[in-house]
């Protein structure tokens, strides 16, 4: 069961930033977890799921969510060398995002037909996405690289580039990020707090979502 990625002006590939204004960016340590937490997620109005490559139950966590959660759209975080790129791909993955690129990395990302998102924190590396033709990125780490400011001082010279900033980023601040015109959507995992997930509470994490799902420029109600 897969649910379409839509189209976006600013890229040939169909873009992740405009599914809704979060991502949940996941750590799966519990497999069982994986599941139940994907569809907290999904029934709260996130469909765009980050797992990260942080824990050794990654793969499969993308691999079930992929296959046992209608509605999700899953993708492959912290993916940082190019044969990982291959592997969560045939696990499920449908984006993915790195904290940061290589040239190599960059190629297989591109090689492998999915969307992706690679991370920059300085306006030489946007610049030279941009020259490998690559308009949408992850801005990480948000906060500790200059947050809006820095945001709003790219989208002068660089309005073509599109960020999905991650790190640091809460509730409060997710929507002066989503003012911004170079901003599609935000990265966090406030909806996820360690203890909910901890304690199986996926009513919270289900609750938390809906309230982020609702974020938008304004504050709430996209
Ligand atoms: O794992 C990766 O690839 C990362 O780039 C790190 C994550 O994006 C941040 O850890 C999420 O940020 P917080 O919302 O501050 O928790």
């Amino acid at each position: 069961m897969t649910s379409p990625l839509p189209s976006s002006p600013h890229a040939s590939t169909p873009s992740v930033l405009d599914l809704a204004p979060v991502v949940p960016v996941v750590v799966v340590d519990d497999l069982a977890d994986a599941v139940p937490l994907a569809r907290a997620l999904v029934a709260g109005g996130l469909p765009a799921i980050e797992v990260t490559l942080r824990t050794p139950v990654a793969l499969d966590a993308i691999r079930a969510i992929a296959g046992e959660v209608p509605g999700a759209v899953v993708g492959a975080g912290t993916v940082i060398t190019p044969e990982q790129v291959g592997e969560v791909v045939a696990a499920g993955a449908r984006f993915l995002v790195s904290p940061g690129w290589t040239d190599g990395l960059l190629a297989a990302m591109r090689a492998s037909g999915v969307p992706f998102l690679p991370g920059v924190s300085t306006t030489s590396e946007v610049v030279a996405l941009l020259e490998h033709g690559v308009r949408e990125m992850k801005f990480f780490p948000a906060e500790a690289a200059g947050g809006t400011a820095y945001l709003k001082a790219l989208a002068a010279p660089l309005p073509q580039a599109r960020f999905c900033p991650t790190g640091g980023i809460t509730p409060a601040s997710a929507p002066e990020y989503l003012a911004l015109p170079n901003v599609g959507c935000v990265g966090g995992s406030w909806m996820l707090p360690k203890d909910a997930v901890a304690g199986r509470d996926w009513g919270r994490v289900e609750a938390l979502a809906r309230e982020a799902a609702g974020l938008s420029a304004g504050g709430t109600c996209r």
